[in-house]
């Protein structure tokens, strides 16, 4: 194996659905290799197959062409319990307490309980909500309730993390708030981690790498590395470089005639 053997490799890959005899063409050609690690942001504009995509990667559906490959020699995957998702919304189950919540995947896992019940609660310190875990989803705010989903995405100790939106729902300054835990949690877990935004400057500060998809069926426009530095504060937001690899993007879906 070569030292930079992808942990997902996309070729090619393009999705149809059909219904009632119609056909519809979500995804023509998506090409892209991802290290083990990495934190990849998909942007594009609303329906272009950011959505299809993940859900392909999920395994949830099939790709009517090309090549999917994730894992390598050095860190085989297994679809069934190597992936964790989190979702626009949190989705919790309104019965079950915060620490449950969390617990679910160990649970259809099939986990020890003991030691799940023991990371769960060291997730739960990780995402901030260390004193929540006998707390119903109903007495938490939106964004703790998220930050319960991606605890939750993490307990089973997934390879592969893959979030669709997961702060569109949130307020503008608890959206900034996570994107800082989002890196401070990438960073500490080394997961590789998928994420797909509308935001152009979420897709900049979070990603080490931005796949840019055209309006559907999605095409890849690009896909580069953000060379800012780790970690990063708020305030790379104002900076020239920040402000290219913005424009980059934008160009790259035609908002804009320059980059
Ligand atoms: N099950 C389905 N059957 C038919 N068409 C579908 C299905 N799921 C999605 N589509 C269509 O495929 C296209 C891509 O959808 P997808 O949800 O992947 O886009 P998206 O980029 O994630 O959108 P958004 O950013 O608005 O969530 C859309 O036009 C959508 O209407």
């Amino acid at each position: 194996m070569s030292a930079d053997e992808p942990f997902i490799s996309l070729q090619n890959v393009r999705k149809v659905y059909r219904s009632k005899g119609a056909e519809f063409l979500a995804v023509s050609d998506v090409t892209m290799d991802v290290q083990e690690g990495e934190l990849v942001s998909l942007v594009g504009p609303s329906g272009c197959g950011k959505t299809t995509v993940l859900k392909i990667l999920a395994g949830l559906h099939d790709a009517d062409g090309g090549t999917i490959k994730i894992g390598n020699s050095k860190t085989p995957f297994d679809p069934a319990r190597d992936i964790g998702m989190v979702f626009q919304q949190a989705l919790l189950l309104k019965w079950r307490t915060i620490l449950d919540n969390v617990l679910l995947p160990a649970e259809i896992v099939g986990l020890p309980m003991k030691a799940a019940r023991a990371r769960a609660r060291d997730l739960l310190n990780l995402v901030g909500l260390a004193g929540y875990e006998d707390k119903y989803p109903q007495q938490l705010s939106g964004g703790m309730q998220q930050r319960t989903a991606i605890a939750r995405a993490f307990i089973h100790d997934p390879k592969l993390i893959l979030m669709d939106e997961p702060f569109g729902a949130l307020d503008a300054l608890t959206r900034e708030q996570m994107n800082l835990e989002m890196l401070r949690i990438w960073r500490e877990s080394g997961k590789t981690i998928l994420f797909v935004t509308h935001s152009i400057q979420e897709a900049v500060f979070l990603a080490s790498h931005c796949a840019v998809l055209t309006a559907g069926p999605a095409r890849m426009a690009e896909y580069f590395p953000i060379e800012l530095p780790f970690p990063r504060a708020l305030p790379i937001k104002t900076t020239d470089e920040f402000g290219a690899y913005a424009r980059r993007i934008y160009a790259s879906l035609g908002l804009s005639p320059s980059a």
